[in-house]
């Protein structure tokens, strides 16, 4: 037996929902650039779930569902008082909170697929008000409840702000989102997909994978552009920055796939909103200071810009927290989680793969009284 160090390579399982082949992005065969451009998040959460686009009636049927679900039981939002909010990582806050939100689900543990279903429904749901009533409780107001009559990526900008959100940032957020949603099997999807194959619940699945989404190599990485984009400060400082960071061996975060080879096809949108956000807010600087990482870093290591670089920007742009970036990649990523979980649900066998034991020989065993 060899290890495949970091399972590089490894085909392991089928799934219908995603895809990437030669550095092109499908979800359920529509290119990433076709649904970035005229999809609502609320089309692709049920294309990643139904494996089909909805009509008028079944999208109107999982808005209405969605809207319904919105709100968190009282003990979820009673929960966040128990700890030093201040101190505490969002991305911590929503592991917990999720874990905790199973406890409240009467139909947590119950196996059929119609009960699984609503659990996805409820999860999407219920994931931006924690995020969203988190964000208010730390900084001392009170948590917005939704409207009715704003989609999903508007009513998460005014759930935060209490304000509602102009055109062009909805336009913004809602791209943000339907280019998050899914990534075949990377990291924090394939922990789901793991923990579920031992017919384990829904709230376990997604808060794991909110776990594998949490660290800096995967969805943690965008937090991390925003901090290196604020320590270099202004655009003649970039080159030095990356050639020093390059220098002492250290990574520099939202560059590199480990599946894309030419780039990441989630970029190319994700650079062209930084631009427009940034000029509109007269804080360009944070574009062209990306613009100047990206030309050094590539010149010196070839690898291109991923989903998480120039997402930096973007949220720094629609005025929202840099500790609130992994948590809405996590909004985004769990209607693709949920996907996997049901479509592992459908199919299911345990996940186990083995190990190639590197470790001593055979040992004899020294009573503990009698070892040097
Ligand atoms: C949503 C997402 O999860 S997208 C990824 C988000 N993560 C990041 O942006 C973190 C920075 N990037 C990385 O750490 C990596 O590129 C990963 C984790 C994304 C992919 O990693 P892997 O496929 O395992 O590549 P690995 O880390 O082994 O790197 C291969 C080589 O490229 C180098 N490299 C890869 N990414 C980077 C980077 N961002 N900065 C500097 N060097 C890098 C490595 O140092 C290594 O060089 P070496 O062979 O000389 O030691
Ligand atoms: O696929 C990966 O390894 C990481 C990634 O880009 C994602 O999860 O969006």
């Amino acid at each position: 037996m060899t290890a495949t160090r970091g399972l590089e390579g490894v085909v392991a399982t089928t799934s219908s929902i995603s895809s990437i082949i030669d550095d092109t992005l499908t979800y359920v065969g529509y290119n990433i650039d076709d649904l970035t451009n005229n999809a609502t998040f609320e089309e692709v959460i049920y294309l990643l779930w139904h494996l089909k686009l909805p009509t008028q009636s079944e999208l109107q049927e999982l808005t209405d569902q969605l809207a319904e679900n919105m709100a968190l039981p009282q003990e979820v939002l009673d929960h966040f008082k128990m700890y030093n909010i201040k101190e505490v990582h969002p991305m911590a806050a929503l592991r917990s909170a999720v874990s905790l939100l199973g406890l409240y689900d009467e139909e947590a543990d119950v196996m059929e697929e119609e009960a699984n279903y609503m659990k996805a429904v409820r999860l999407q749901a219920k994931i931006p008000t924690i995020v969203t009533s988190f964000a208010r409780i730390r900084n001392g107001q009170e948590p917005i409840a939704p409207r009715k009559d704003l989609g999903f990526a508007a009513n998460f900008l005014y759930m935060l702000t209490g304000k509602d959100p102009e055109p062009i940032e909805i336009e913004a957020f809602n791209k943000a989102l339907v280019l998050h949603a899914d990534h075949e099997l990377n990291a924090s999807t394939f922990t789901a997909r793991v923990c579920v194959a031992t017919l384990s619940d829904v709230y376990s699945g997604v808060t794991a994978a909110i776990g594998a989404l949490k660290g800096p190599l995967h969805g943690g990485a965008n937090e991390q552009v925003m901090k290196m984009l604020t320590e270099i400060g202004s655009v003649d400082k970039a080159e030095s920055y990356i050639l020093d960071k390059l220098e002492k061996k250290e990574k520099i975060m939202g560059f590199g796939h480990r599946v894309y080879r030419q780039g990441d096809p989630r970029a190319k949108h994700l650079k062209e909103m930084s631009k427009k956000l940034t000029e509109l807010r007269g804080e360009s600087k944070y574009y062209e200071m990306s613009v100047k990482v990206e030309e050094v870093f590539t010149a010196n290591k070839g690898l291109p810009p991923n989903v998480d670089f120039y997402s930096a920007s973007v949220y720094h742009s629609l005025g929202i927290d840099h500790d609130l970036f992994t948590p809405i990649f996590a909004v985004s990523r769990v209607s693709g989680w949920l996907a996997h979980i049901l479509e592992q649900y459908s199919n299911n066998r345990l996940i186990r793969p083995r190990a190639d034991y590197i470790g001593p020989g055979k040992q004899k065993y020294v009573p503990v009284d009698q070892r040097g």
